[in-house]
């Protein structure tokens, strides 16, 4: 199908012994903006990072743009949780966003001027040229969600893959994400987005994978997002909805 970006093909993960994910097929939408939502433990992160290569599946097979080789996450631009980043690492957070220019340039080669420029814009779409010189460490988990987005948004990527962006922001910062996805979106980008809130899953994106191990339901919001599938992804939970 020409409108879909990446296919994912009877994907089978686990982590030892233990299955993660099952029978994973779905397609996911050129330019859109697809929220994935299941409850905790239901193989978010898995699936992604199996997407970015960064776990390794049991079975199945992942395409991305028409194709399978690692150089093409070069086109993917990977926000993790925050949780899993070091945020004591010595670094500006200059130096954080002209990492997105690094798959451009590999590591050897030292950033030029066009690369700082990129990484400035980038910093000043999220607002924050003015702390261009701090310490990551010294940021605010808004601000750092922020900075992650620029280097993102510095690497110049056609497709985002972001686990959980708008976790435990402030509400100024969650606007402003939402704001650049959806400008970005109108620019041919194509976003994949772990998202925990329910209740604004309709507001922010306009396609939704339900998971639970398994797919339970993937396609429009409008038409997926039911209380009866929702029901079934979170029913072993006994989240009420
Ligand atoms: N490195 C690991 N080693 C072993 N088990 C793991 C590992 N990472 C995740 N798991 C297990 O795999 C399952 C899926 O975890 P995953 O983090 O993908 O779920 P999730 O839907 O992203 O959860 P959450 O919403 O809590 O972030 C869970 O049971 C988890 O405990």
């Amino acid at each position: 199908m020409d409108d879909t970006i990446i296919t994912i093909k009877d994907l089978n993960v686990a982590y030892q012994d233990k299955p993660a994910l099952w029978h994973i097929n779905l397609d996911i939408r050129k330019n859109g903006r697809t929220a994935i939502v299941g409850p905790n433990g239901a193989g978010k992160s898995t699936m992604i990072k199996t997407m970015m290569k960064l776990i390794r599946p049991v079975s199945g097979r992942i395409e991305i743009d028409g194709r399978t080789d690692k150089g093409v996450l070069k086109n993917i631009a990977y926000v993790p949780q925050k949780g899993e980043v070091n945020w004591d690492f010595p670094a500006t957070v200059l130096d954080v966003v002209l990492m997105g220019r690094y798959v451009h340039k590999g590591w050897i080669k030292r950033p030029q001027k066009k690369d700082r420029e990129i990484a400035l814009e980038a910093l000043k779409t999220m607002k924050m040229e003015a702390f261009c010189d701090r310490q990551i460490s010294e940021l605010s988990g808004g601000q750092r969600q922020r900075a992650f987005l620029a280097r993102a948004i510095a690497q110049d990527a056609d497709i985002y893959v972001m686990d959980e962006p708008l976790q435990g922001i402030d509400i100024t910062t969650e606007n402003l994400i939402m704001d650049v996805i959806r400008k970005l979106q109108t620019e041919g980008k194509t976003f994949i987005v772990v998202h925990h809130q329910l209740n604004t899953v309709k507001e922010y994106f306009d396609h939704v994978v339900i998971m639970n191990k398994t797919i339970i339901a993937d396609g429009p919001t409008d038409a997926v997002f039911t209380g009866e599938n929702i029901e079934k992804a979170y029913r072993e939970k006994g989240v009420s909805v």
